[in-house]
């Protein structure tokens, strides 16, 4: 299956620091939900940040649609498919959902596109259509994390980055944002998707990976992810001897 992104044997870490990331592979086929889970400080947002460009890695590749990227900052990244939902909230409160979302396009000349995609996102998302005059802090924080995804699709990405959307909302308003990770996925937007919360993302994902010590140790199709002892034991704590690959479906 062709890849949206591939970050192949990535080597990356902030200043003078170790590395934070060791040898990391992971990649996200076309039309795919793609989730990183692991424990804190893994690196899970660090992949992200290597991804978009905001982080150039030591050493590896980034391959964006097969073609390599390797280098490149944000902007140009963005240019060539990779649209970045950081962690936290980063809608502008005092700003319409509209104009929120209408700043994902700025990049876009064409009026007759940007009219496109707007339609495009009011679909995908209807509490964006519904909302559309209002000002985005009235917005619930699952609603607003809403805006913040109509507004990274509004470039037509090839894959989208979500740093832990499920972050501060409460279990009702998680349902829906990743009932909204599977619409962007059912819309044609590859996901590569960090969590916290590892059984929700493992139950949205269609696969998985566990990082630990900068790498995937364990990767493979999530429903299977979710049924392996070892992930647990993690989560507890505990390490895997040997890194462990479950047969791809
Ligand atoms: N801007 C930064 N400068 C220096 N070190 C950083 C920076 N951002 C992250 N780190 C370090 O990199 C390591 C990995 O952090 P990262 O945020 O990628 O982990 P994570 O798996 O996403 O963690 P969490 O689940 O807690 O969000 C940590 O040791 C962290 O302290």
């Amino acid at each position: 299956m062709a890849s949206e992104i591939e970050l192949v044997d990535i080597q990356a870490g902030y200043g003078r620091a170790a590395p934070v990331l060791r040898g990391l592979t992971v990649s996200v086929p076309a039309g795919q939900i793609v989730c990183l889970v692991g424990p804190n400080g893994a690196g899970k947002s660090t992949v992200l940040k290597v991804a978009s460009g905001l982080l150039k890695p030591r050493s590896g590749k980034i391959l964006v649609g097969g073609v390599d990227v390797t280098g490149q900052g944000p902007q140009r990244m963005l240019a060539s498919g990779v649209a970045h939902v950081l962690q936290g909230h980063s809608v502008f409160r005092e700003m319409t959902v509209a104009e929120n979302v209408l700043l994902g396009g700025y990049t876009l000349k064409d009026k007759a596109l940007i009219a496109e995609r707007t339609a495009f996102v009011k679909e995908v998302f209807p509490v964006v259509a519904q909302r559309w005059n209002s000002l985005a802090g009235l917005l619930s924080g699952g609603q607003q994390k809403q805006v913040e995804f109509a507004r990274s699709l509004m470039v037509n990405p090839k894959v989208v980055l979500l740093d832990e959307p499920s972050m501060g909302l409460d279990p009702k308003a998680t349902t829906t944002v990743f009932e909204q990770v599977v619409r962007m996925r059912d819309a044609g937007t590859a996901v590569l998707l960090v969590e916290q919360n590892a059984r929700r993302a493992l139950e949205t994902a269609d696969l998985g990976c566990v990082l630990d010590l900068g790498r995937v140790h364990i990767s493979g199709p999530a429903p299977q992810l979710l049924a392996d002892p070892q992930l647990g034991e993690l989560y507890l704590g505990g390490r895997p001897a040997e890194p462990t690959a479950i047969p791809k479906r």
